[in-house]
């Protein structure tokens, strides 16, 4: 299922904290949203997942405006795994990934075999089958998170939105992560911070700056030396590696970036 979001505009506390952004994501792709901290990713995420209405614009799943769409018919395309989502409950991990299957429920149906087949694949898919028994007060930051997206998982949506779904995660889960989310052939919007994990793992990248779109396309084409120079305040060298066609990002400590002459900052293209 494509995404389409026209023009979002949102408002809060009197400021505008998205301003006029327009994205695509086709079917199947992955989006990296990116930008430094308060540029509006997590309000965009809302905002996309249907969370909140926009005072301005438009979001489109295919051809069909969610704003025309049952909450629950919503609920059962899309997935959004927030950014410190947290429960007082202790629930077991089980049971709360198996709360991602309401959406498919009628009122009165009981429990079926694709509600447990999805629950089970979920935990499996996630690393956290092992730990399916366990409550949700012992589980660790990233089990935590991992049970999140077992989730968001068992929705079986065809589209999810994720919020830094890296955090808190070890560099093993956080590349398994990434590669499950590519695996799952889902159309999918991540917020990452990390933006290498983002040229590697993205189709295509949309950078916000004060709640407006500043850059879009493929990594390589947006991730240059001056563009997160401009909009990340950081000095760093975009280089290749044989073998791999996306950026690598070296970054530089601010001293070395005032040593370095003019002419080897590579502009955008
Ligand atoms: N309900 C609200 N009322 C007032 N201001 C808000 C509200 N929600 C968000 N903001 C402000 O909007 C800006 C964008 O916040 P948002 O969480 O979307 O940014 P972000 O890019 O996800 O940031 P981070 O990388 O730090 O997670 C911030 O300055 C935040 O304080």
């Amino acid at each position: 299922m494509s995404v389409r979001a026209e023009n979002l505009r949102w408002r809060a506390g009197g400021k505008l904290i998205v301003d006029e952004v327009s994205l695509s994501v086709e079917t199947g792709q992955v989006l990296g949203l990116l930008g430094p901290n308060g540029s509006g990713k997590s309000s965009l995420l809302r905002l996309l997942a249907g969370l909140r209405r926009p005072e301005g614009g438009r979001i489109l799943l295919d051809d069909t405006d969610i704003a025309r769409l049952p909450r629950r018919a919503l609920a059962r395309q899309v997935a959004l795994v927030r950014q410190h989502s947290a429960t007082d409950t202790n629930m077991s991990v089980r049971e709360i990934v198996r709360l991602g299957r309401t959406p498919h429920r009628a009122a009165l149906s009981g429990w079926s075999v694709a509600d447990e087949r999805a629950v089970e694949t979920a935990l499996a898919q996630t690393g956290m089958a092992a730990r399916a028994g366990q409550g949700w007060q012992s589980l660790s930051g990233g089990e935590r998170q991992r049970t999140h997206i077992a989730r968001a998982l068992a929705q079986q949506p065809t589209t999810m939105f994720l919020d830094e779904p890296t955090n808190h995660l070890d560099i093993h889960h956080q590349i398994e992560l990434l590669g499950l989310v590519r695996r799952l052939g889902l159309t999918s919007i991540i917020a990452l911070h990390d933006l290498n994990h983002a040229a590697m793992f993205c189709d295509r990248v949309l950078v916000l700056q004060d709640g407006h779109a500043v850059a879009s396309g493929t990594p390589a084409n947006v991730l240059t030396e001056s563009l997160l120079a401009h909009v990340f305040k950081v000095a760093c060298r975009v280089t290749t590696v044989p073998g791999q066609d996306w950026p690598h990002i070296v970054f530089l400590p601010p001293d070395m970036a005032r040593d370095r002459a003019p002419g080897q900052v590579r502009t955008a293209g």
